[in-house]
């Protein structure tokens, strides 16, 4: 019996093209409630996951059959990897798939704060054509903190270094091969921060008043990792105090913004009144490329998983 493997997210079509030609039977439960999800499991060997689901123990207890667990992106902060280890489930991300596409995207948010692009279209299409209020500032000559080292940083910080800014890049675990630095040399140096760490237990809520207090200068903060690192009173409190004179944000601590509770909204509405703010909508990783080189990263590790 060919084993099957389940879908459960919105994935490019070439992802069960793909596992097919790999002798899967690709089941699509991209519409399945989560009831259903768990109910139907236990056949499973494979599972494809983008961020639907918290794929927690209780849903590791009902996939008996599974063997791997394939994220078609690069996060992990919704799998329990500790427990997918111990019942011997392999997990495999694609953060190679989707790193040019958040490099990109950081330094293009990057740029249109600094120079006013975003608002600026806006206002000419308005009829308002205000030449002294969109005087721009340059990131040529500014000094640029990359935290956390991985695909996403080393990607940023590949594409940032024709700019001409001073690179400082800081890893708690990974040695960082160029720019490496110090945590305190960015506290002291940096102009801009660039977060790329994962969430986990240690980085939840990281940002907090005392970690923005040891900053020298005031920041641009950009946020592209998870939102829960930068909870967003600590960021008021930054933008209040001074201590962060930009902030890009990709990523928000509740992302479900229809669900947001009037404090919830209170919240964002006095952070978005600072000038200096810009926010997508977790879209720095989205592209029509990564969308398909995702899933090449995946069927390349699931192959190669199966034939050793
Ligand atoms: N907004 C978006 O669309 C996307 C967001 N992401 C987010 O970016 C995160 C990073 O992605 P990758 O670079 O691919 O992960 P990665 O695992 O390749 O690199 C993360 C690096 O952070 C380091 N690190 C962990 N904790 C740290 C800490 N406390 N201080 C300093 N360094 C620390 C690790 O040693 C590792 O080298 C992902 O976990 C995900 O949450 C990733 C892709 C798209
Ligand atoms: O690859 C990642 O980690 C991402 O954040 C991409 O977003 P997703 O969770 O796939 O909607």
């Amino acid at each position: 019996m060919r084993a099957q493997v389940l879908i459960i997210d919105e994935v490019h079509e070439s992802m069960a093209q793909g596992l097919e030609a790999l002798d899967f039977i690709v089941v699509n439960g991209s519409t399945w409630t989560k009831d259903e999800i768990l109910h139907q499991i236990g056949v499973f060997e494979g599972l494809v996951v983008r961020s639907k689901l918290k794929i927690d123990a209780h849903f590791l207890q009902q996939a008996s059959a599974l063997r791997f667990i394939a994220r078609a992106g690069a996060g992990l902060d919704l799998i329990d990897l500790q427990e997918a280890s111990s019942r011997n489930i392999e997990v495999f991300a694609a953060n190679e798939g989707n790193k040019e596409a958040v490099a990109e995207h950081v330094i293009g948010q990057l740029l249109s704060l600094a120079h006013h692009l975003h608002k600026s279209d806006r206002e000419v299409r308005q009829g308002i054509w205000d030449r002294e209020g969109n005087r721009g500032w340059e990131i040529s000559g500014k000094t640029i903190g990359i935290i956390g080292y991985g695909h996403m940083g080393q990607s940023v910080a590949s594409r940032l270094s024709c700019f001409g800014s001073t690179i400082l890049a800081y890893d708690k675990y990974q040695p960082v091969s160029r720019y490496s630095a110090e945590m305190q040399d960015i506290f002291d140096q940096a102009d801009i921060v660039s977060l790329h760490i994962p969430l986990t237990e240690e980085t939840n809520g990281m940002v907090n008043d005392q970690w923005l207090s040891q900053f020298k200068k005031p920041i641009v903060f950009i946020n592209s990792s998870r939102g829960a690192i930068s909870p967003l009173p600590a960021l008021l409190l930054g933008l209040e105090k001074g201590q962060i004179q930009g902030l890009i944000l990709d990523v928000l601590p509740n992302e479900k913004i229809h669900t947001w509770s009037e404090e919830e909204k209170a919240l964002f509405n006095k952070i978005s009144s600072f000038p200096a703010t810009l926010f997508s909508p977790h879209v720095a990783g989205w592209t029509n490329e990564s969308y398909r080189k995702i899933n090449e990263v995946l069927l390349a590790k699931i192959k190669a998983y199966y034939t050793a």
